[in-house]
């Protein structure tokens, strides 16, 4: 609960101490720091286009949500993604949660 303010308020870039915390899960599963910009990025597949904009469109609902929208590019069965917040230029916690929901769908869709 005592994020209930601080989520709904400006997104801040992650601290050092953060990252420390907050990344490893996700690199664990896919996820790099891209280099020269503040960003993560992963690369999926799905077994065919079907799957792929399933995975989308239910990503796209969730973003719609959160007002925090991914980055990303598909090519029939293949979608990168990149997740950074424009409004604090860089990683923030928006696309630490929305990473955790990606990850969820993609598990569910493969
Ligand atoms: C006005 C609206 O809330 C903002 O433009 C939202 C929309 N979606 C967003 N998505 C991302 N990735 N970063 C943002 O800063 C952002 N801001």
């Amino acid at each position: 609960m005592m994020n209930t303010h601080w989520e709904a308020g400006k997104a801040h870039r992650l601290s050092a101490e953060e990252r420390d915390q907050l990344l490893p899960n996700l690199r664990a599963v896919g996820w790099n720091e891209l280099e020269g910009r503040d960003a993560i990025f992963k690369q999926f597949h799905f077994k065919d286009f079907n799957r792929a904009f399933g995975f989308m469109t239910r990503v796209a609902l969730q973003a719609e949500k959160l007002d925090h929208h991914p980055e990303w590019f598909n090519v029939y069965n293949k979608v990168h993604i990149t997740l950074s917040t424009h409004e604090c230029a860089g990683l923030s916690e928006r696309d630490i949660n929305l990473a955790s929901f990606i990850e969820q769908v993609a598990v569910s869709m493969t």
